[in-house]
């Protein structure tokens, strides 16, 4: 069963993001769909919705505290007044944008799966990795996992090479599986892709060996859009 997630980046607001997740809820009742669906909404969208789906709402961030004095944190104490469980640690854009460290993320993870939570953890090479080859590709990943608990109950990976995201270039079957049966091959758990995923290729992407759903960040953000990728992907 196809696992889909949805992350907003920067994107949406607290009145588009609320008709959203209404919207979706709606979709995934009155279809009775069952897979696994997340939104990752930004912080100030985070909300008390009414959900009597499958449908989890997560955050793409949060710091590993539950209060303190932390400028322009939030922690477990902001995150459980919305019932919040569930978390992105590692995604590209704050390792490389935003200057997250191995180290960083290792400790959030540990924080965060003390509590309990469910976390998607991401990993990825950069473009100038990639093009030296699948060895070091795998190398540089393997490192990614560096201070993580990878038999982590909660533990839900998705492969995000970082010369696909928002590029509009999809990484191709081939450059999927490698990667993903490597990952599979040492680590037991479920493994998303995300990377340009589209409407159109979205349902061919989640039926390769070793992929068990999509992260996906644009094309997910016109909810038509996103219901039309879960509606592609619900039997797989
Ligand atoms: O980073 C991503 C999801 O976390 C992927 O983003 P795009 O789907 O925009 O390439």
């Amino acid at each position: 069963m196809a696992i889909i997630a949805s992350n907003f980046k920067t994107n949406h607001t607290r009145n588009t993001t609320s008709s959203f997740v209404e919207e979706v809820n709606k979709y995934l009742v009155s279809n009775n769909i069952s897979n696994e669906v997340y939104i990752f909404p930004t912080a100030t969208s985070l909300d008390k919705f009414d959900i009597t789906s499958t449908l989890n709402i997560g955050v793409q961030n949060a710091y590993a505290t539950q209060k303190g004095s932390f400028t322009g944190e939030i922690g477990t104490q902001q995150l459980d007044e919305f019932d919040v469980n569930t978390i992105l640690i590692g995604h590209s854009e704050r390792r490389h944008i935003l200057g997250e460290s191995q180290d960083e993320i290792a400790k959030k993870f540990a924080f965060y799966s003390d509590l309990g939570y469910k976390i998607i953890y991401c990993i990825g090479e950069p473009l100038e990795v990639k093009e030296q080859g699948l060895e070091q590709t795998l190398e540089y990943i393997y490192e990614q996992f560096e201070g993580i608990n990878i038999n982590y109950e909660k533990l839900v990976l998705a492969y995000e090479p970082v010369w696909a995201i928002g590029t509009g270039v999809t990484a191709t079957s081939e450059d999927i599986t490698d990667v993903h049966s490597a990952i599979k091959s040492k680590i037991d758990k479920p493994l998303l892709y995300g990377g340009s995923v589209k409407v159109e290729n979205v349902r061919d992407i989640c039926s390769l060996n070793g992929v068990d759903g999509a992260l996906i960040g644009t094309a997910s953000w016109i909810v038509d859009d996103f219901i039309q990728i879960i509606e592609n992907t619900k039997d797989l």
